[in-house]
């Protein structure tokens, strides 16, 4: 494909941003009128790639329970319509990272060259970038993960360089950087909660489920390594840009802005076929108002990227309206980010949903308490059938339902024949269900125990206490559900 061919339907007018739900205080009508102006600002700077392309008939809103999204303002957005599509120079992502820091140094191959003389155009002899940028060698730049080459990238040309402003040396993507999310934002992820020396979470950080807990561990151990391999970069700089004899920014300050580019990513990275990497971790791209569009727990219903290879040239990330057509006056477009439960929306975007059938529990540690004999475990790990057990609103997972069978049971051989598929879990009751109503029980007392706690917790953040009390509503649902339906 050369090109798109979506024309700007934009018009020239201001972008028209509406605020919902933020009453009329005075910071609140400041924070108006600038997301307003910074939104006209982007609009204006995506619309000087003539690939471009808005549907007329979308507005962004920003509602306090959601941040800002897209909404329909016109007429109507019909079943795969084009809705969004932005060219691939003014995504943020390993290639185009890598195009851009070839401007400023030689040694780095540029990928197929630089895409617009008004990129070129701005670089100045006495652009810092040429320092900052000049350490790189290509080998280990390449050894970078899109992650940590695009958190570098930003933290050099959003923070750094804002120190170079006063001489008029401004990011190519300063239009995309005045949209991100602030931290704040953020302040519900449970990851920051642990990396904040300070944070008044920590108790409330105990009081999550022990699976929500893992993944948090998880996430702060791949940030942790991630500073770690942009540290020496990090240090080099502090080296060269100086003033007075000490460095334009401390690592301190750095860390916490590190932290904020990191989730910022993390939130807003679209799956996109990166040729330069292999890893599927590292194929993604942050693409500039498409990351305005909210999360909704249904998939293939709402908008949808339209799938293009990146082998082709100058390809464009396409948002189209999915089977569900927009007739509705101001009813907010949706994107599926996957099929997420309340833990995994809460870990990687700071959010949760009241009504999600995307959640389920892991029962793995209370479960794994049960099997007390030796002979039961080693027979469940030879099997593959130890750890991972989960209960859904609509089932109990196979994998419980067969330790569950061998502890009501007893018999190794049996459940040997369950596993095989040769007998059913009828021929495990009444027992199985005794055993299940049990442990569910059990979870539902751990449940209420840990929401009355909770809500006693009151030096913590109110948005931060609803998010993690929903997730225990979300578990006591499907608790509850299950607890009918298995009395013994
Ligand atoms: C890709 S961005 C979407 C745009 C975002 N609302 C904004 O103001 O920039 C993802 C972030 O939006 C918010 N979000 C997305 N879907 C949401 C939903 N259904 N409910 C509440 N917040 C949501 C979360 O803060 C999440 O980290």
């Amino acid at each position: 494909m050369s090109g798109l061919l979506y024309q700007l339907l934009l018009n020239c007018q201001k972008f028209d941003i509406l605020v919902e739900n933020l009453g009329t205080t005075s910071l609140q009508t400041y924070n108006r009128f600038e997301m307003g102006d910074k939104l006209d600002v982007l609009i204006e700077w995506l619309a000087s790639s003539n690939e471009f392309y808005l549907s007329e008939n979308v507005t962004v809103v920003e509602t306090k329970g959601s941040g800002r999204g897209l909404r329909l303002r016109s007429r109507e957005i019909k079943c795969h319509q084009a809705v969004i599509s932005v060219p691939e120079s003014r995504q943020l992502n390993f290639h185009t990272v890598l195009k851009h820091l070839a401007m400023f140094n030689k040694h780095l191959k540029d990928m197929g060259g630089i895409y617009d003389s008004e990129v070129t155009d701005l670089v100045d002899h006495d652009d810092p970038r040429f320092m900052a940028y000049g350490i790189f060698d290509q080998d280990s730049v390449m050894k970078l993960t899109s992650f940590q080459l695009l958190t570098l990238y930003i933290l050099f040309e959003w923070v750094i360089l804002s120190h170079w402003n006063f001489r008029g040396i401004v990011s190519f993507w300063q239009p995309f950087f005045n949209v991100f999310p602030e931290d704040g934002d953020f302040r519900s992820i449970p990851c920051r909660w642990l990396c904040d020396s300070d944070s008044q979470h920590r108790t409330l950080f105990n009081k999550l489920p022990k699976a929500t807990q893992d993944h948090a561990f998880r996430i702060k151990t791949l940030l942790e390594n991630d500073w770690h391999v942009l540290l020496p970069y990090l240090l080099k700089w502090q080296k060269l840009f100086t003033e007075n004899g000490s460095p334009v920014f401390t690592l301190d300050e750095t860390y916490e802005r590190f932290l904020h580019i990191y989730f910022i990513i993390n939130s807003r990275c679209l799956y996109m076929d990166i040729s330069e990497k292999s890893d599927a971790a590292d194929k993604f791209t942050m693409v500039p108002f498409v990351d305005f569009l909210n999360h909704a727990p249904e998939v293939n219903k709402f908008c949808q990227p339209r799938q293009n290879s990146r082998k082709l040239k100058n390809s464009a990330f396409i948002i189209e309206c999915g089977p569900y057509a927009y007739r509705n006056l101001h009813e907010e477009l949706f994107l599926n980010y996957g099929a997420h439960s309340n833990d995994f929306l809460m870990n990687e975007y700071g959010f949760v949903l009241k009504e999600n059938n995307w959640n389920y529990l892991d029962v793995t540690a209370d479960v794994e308490t049960l099997v007390i004999d030796k002979e039961y475990k080693d027979f469940l790990i030879e099997k593959d059938y130890w750890g991972d057990l989960t209960i859904a609103f609509e089932f109990i997972s196979f994998r419980l339902l067969v330790t569950v069978a061998l502890l009501a049971s007893k018999d190794v051989r049996k459940v040997e024949k369950f596993i095989l598929g040769f007998i059913g879990e009828d021929s495990f009751q009444p027992g199985l269900n005794a055993v299940l109503h049990q442990l569910l029980c059990s979870l539902n007392e751990q449940v209420v125990k840990k929401r009355e706690d909770i809500k006693t917790l009151s030096q913590c953040d109110e948005w931060c206490l609803e998010n993690v009390l929903t997730i225990y509503q979300g578990y006591e649902k499907i608790i509850i559900h299950h607890l009918e339906s298995r009395r013994p």
